[in-house]
């Protein structure tokens, strides 16, 4: 079988979002690079995860909003097109065609190796080819593991054996099942449960402790309880003990009772994908968790990076690009010799991943939220202060809809007067997040808040009104 031996300056092993984004810093900062990929450029978030979904999502919430407006209800008749809407999410995904994609990596200068990537050893990545060849890739300065994350499938009796969906089948889906059960109460869940109903199915979530648990709670039971009244049935503290998929029907026992389901998702969280990689030849434990510093490098080397989903720091698209502009531009910087500017907030650093990181969920109602819940924070030792505020309340949501139902939060750090935490929910409120973001990064204080003035009448009044609750300070 034919075999290659190449040397470069850095080798990415994964094309999703992240090692894309590793690999373009690191050829603007001077670096002969190749990337490899086993399934297509562009990865989980491009064809199985952020974009379908959203691309799902968001016809379910335009016939909501457009339902709660009088004027416009009134041309609205019948439901979802579901065709249409499967379809306009496979042009979102383009077909699964990663030629788009392809043509990206040529035009910045980035050399694709197609394959599936191991360590072979030090600064040393051998790639096996579909048809059996390989290609050895020698690195001059670094190796960059960007390879993701693998969906968890929990040790319960049967499930494996009845061919369950991971969310890869469920955004993939080409028709909609009568029925779909989910197991898991965190974000893969409520953004699913609400797809499938909306686009027809019955759905039932079993949660093995709450909905949302990790958010803050006032915004959880918001979506919970939307969940219910569009007829989704939420069973939580609930326990599975056995699935069986019979000729019909999947059937899934758990402690509350058993469900019969056409379709079974699990949605249990995600490990970082570091099995079959090789790491055992450096002396690293597969299947782990890659820790990393600040400049994504992996504690006690001085040569291997782990970007994105697979450091586990914060499985998130946005989060994931951002250590990825650190980490291209530091291997490049430590390649050359030039400075490396990695204390807090410094351009070779990913510091937003512990204090500020925003995350959307993208049901109906949003959650926006960002930094630590009022319960994190507190667990942290910080002395805050709570400040909630009914979003409804605001001038522009009476103008953005009807009965608009919402809700936010700030946490104010009390020692250092600035804030560290807020969460929105309600209606369209992703767009809230990005201002409360940057007054977080710039740790701008209290006071000075007072002078960023929110357009009337925008639901960005929240900010005002917000303040007001806090008080001045004087
Ligand atoms: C259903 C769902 C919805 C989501 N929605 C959102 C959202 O709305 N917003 C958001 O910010 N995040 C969302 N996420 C999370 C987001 O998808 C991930 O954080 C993101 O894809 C991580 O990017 P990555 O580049 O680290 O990993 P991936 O996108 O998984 O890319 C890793 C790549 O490495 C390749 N690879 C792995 N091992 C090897 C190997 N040995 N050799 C060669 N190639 C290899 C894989 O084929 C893959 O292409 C969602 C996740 C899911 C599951
Ligand atoms: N809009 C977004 O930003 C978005 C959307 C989807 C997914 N994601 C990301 O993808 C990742 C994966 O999503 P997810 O929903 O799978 O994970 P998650 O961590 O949000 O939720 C996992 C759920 O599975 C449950 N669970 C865990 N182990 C279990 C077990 N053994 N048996 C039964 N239940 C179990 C947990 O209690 C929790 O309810 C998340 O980290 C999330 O950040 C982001």
């Amino acid at each position: 079988m034919a075999s290659e031996e190449r040397e470069v300056d850095l080798v990415v092993i994964g094309a999703g979002a992240v090692g894309e984004n590793v690999a373009d810093r690191a050829v603007k900062g001077g670096l002969e690079t190749v990337i490899v990929e086993r399934e297509l450029v562009g990865g989980e978030c491009s064809y199985w995860a952020c974009m379908p979904s959203k691309a799902l999502l968001r016809p379910v919430q335009v016939l909501g909003a457009a339902r709660a407006l009088p004027g416009v209800a009134e041309a609205v008749d019948g439901g979802l097109d579901v065709p249409a809407v499967l379809r306009r999410r496979d042009a979102i995904t383009k077909g699964w065609s990663d030629d788009g994609q392809v043509s990206w990596l040529e035009s910045a200068d980035i050399d694709l190796v197609r394959g599936s990537a191991e360590l072979s050893g030090e600064r040393e990545v051998t790639v096996t080819a579909k048809d059996g060849s390989t290609t050895v890739l020698r690195a001059r300065h670094a190796v960059a593991l960007v390879t993701g994350s693998t969906p968890n499938l929990p040790d319960i009796p049967g499930l494996r054996e009845a061919k369950p969906w991971t969310s890869r089948d469920a955004t993939s889906a080409k028709s909609i099942p009568k029925s779909l059960a989910i197991i898991g109460g965190g974000v893969v869940a409520v953004e699913m449960a609400t797809v499938f109903k909306a686009l027809g199915a019955a759905v039932t979530m079993i949660a093995r402790r709450g909905v949302l648990d990790v958010v803050e709670p006032f915004a959880a039971e918001r979506v919970a309880g939307s969940l219910r009244s569009q007829g989704v049935e939420i069973l939580t503290d609930t326990t599975t003990l056995r699935v069986e998929r019979t000729e019909g029907d999947v059937l899934v026992e758990t402690d509350n009772g058993t469900v019969a389901t056409t379709e079974l998702l699990v949605a249990a969280g995600r490990s970082p994908a570091t099995a079959g990689l090789g790491l055992e030849r450096i002396g690293l434990d597969p299947g782990k968790r890659l820790e990393v510093d600040d400049t994504l490098r992996v504690n006690g080397f001085d040569w291997l990076y782990a970007v994105g989903d697979v450091n586990g720091r914060a499985l998130l698209t946005h989060q994931g690009k951002y250590q990825a502009r650190a980490a291209g531009d530091v291997i490049a910087a430590r390649a050359a010799g030039r400075p490396v500017d990695d204390a807090p907030w410094g351009a070779h650093v990913a510091t937003a991943d512990h204090d500020a990181v925003p995350q959307v969920i993208f049901t109906d109602p949003e959650i926006a939220a960002v930094g630590p819940t009022a319960e994190q924070a507190r667990a942290q030792g910080r002395s805050i202060r709570v400040v909630d505020y009914d979003l409804g309340w605001v001038a522009g949501a009476s103008v953005a809809r009807d009965d608009f139902q919402g809700a936010a939060r700030m946490i104010v750090d009390e020692d250092r007067g600035v804030m560290i935490g807020a969460t929105f929910v309600g209606p369209d409120v992703a767009e809230l997040v990005h201002a409360a973001t940057t007054a977080i990064v710039g740790e701008v204080p209290i006071d000075r808040l007072w002078h960023a003035v929110p357009s009337y009448p925008t639901v960005s009044e929240i900010w005002l009104r917000l303040l007001e609750e806090y008080g001045r300070p004087s």
